[in-house]
């Protein structure tokens, strides 16, 4: 279970959150829904430990994480958390395959040629096989969203963060998306969206709002 409580958050004058509690279970998926510029991305940086907060309680199971603990929070990060970014944050110059192997660079835990085998498995299924070797600045915009997709579930992390994961997909690859989280839900994982993409809403257990600094279900 992932559990934010009293969490304050403000940036210089403007407050986002004010002593709001945030909860999911494993094997859920969590909608964070909310006007633009509501604080959706600032709670899901928060839960990746990107961003720090005022002050709140933070748990991950039973285990209490301190952000500013840079230690805890990047071993936390690094084991737990797949963030699929609302901008991608792919390297142009990298190839898509160089891309999606880049969490691997940082993790000893896993095998470069287990972490390869799943990148080829999971890029197949994407239909992204044939452009592997190219160059990401040469691929479109829902390529790049499913290379970044299959970017974060490449560790095969228990958490998984998406900053509007399905803005570019059309039909097609946004049904094999919604398939691929119901897989991972059935998995175990907490999916934990921030969208304002309504046909997700099929698939979630929970839709939060962000409503008056708080996070309401
Ligand atoms: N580093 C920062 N410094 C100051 N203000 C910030 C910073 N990051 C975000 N903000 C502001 O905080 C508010 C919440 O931003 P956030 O990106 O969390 O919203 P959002 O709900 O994800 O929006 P959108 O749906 O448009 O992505 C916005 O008004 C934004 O301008």
């Amino acid at each position: 279970m992932l559990k934010l409580t009293h969490l304050t958050k403000t940036y210089k004058e403007k407050r986002i959150f004010q002593n709001a509690r945030f909860e999911a279970e494993l094997g859920e998926i969590v909608l964070l829904m909310g006007k633009s510029g509501i604080g959706k991305s600032t709670l899901l940086d928060i839960i990746a430990g990107i961003k720090q907060y005022d002050s709140g309680e933070y748990y991950y199971q039973e285990t209490q994480l301190f952000p500013e603990n840079d230690e805890q929070m990047s071993r936390f990060r690094n084991q737990m958390i797949g963030y699929i970014l609302q901008d991608f944050a792919l390297i142009d110059d990298y190839t898509v395959m160089e891309n999606i192997m880049l969490p691997s660079l940082y993790n000893s835990q896993i095998k470069k040629s287990t972490a390869e085998k799943r990148a080829r498995e999971l890029a197949n299924r994407f239909d992204l096989s044939d452009v592997l070797a190219e160059k990401v600045r040469k691929i479109s915009g829902g390529q790049k969203q499913r290379a970044a997709i299959i970017r974060s579930l490449i560790l095969d992390p228990p958490i998984i963060l998406a900053d509007e994961p399905t803005t570019n997909l059309d039909s097609e690859n946004f049904e094999l998306v919604m398939r691929l989280f119901n897989q991972l839900k059935q998995e175990g994982k907490v999916l934990i969206i921030a969208t304002h993409d309504e046909r997700i809403l099929s698939i979630a257990d929970k839709a939060y709002h962000v409503v008056n600094y708080k996070i309401i279900v």
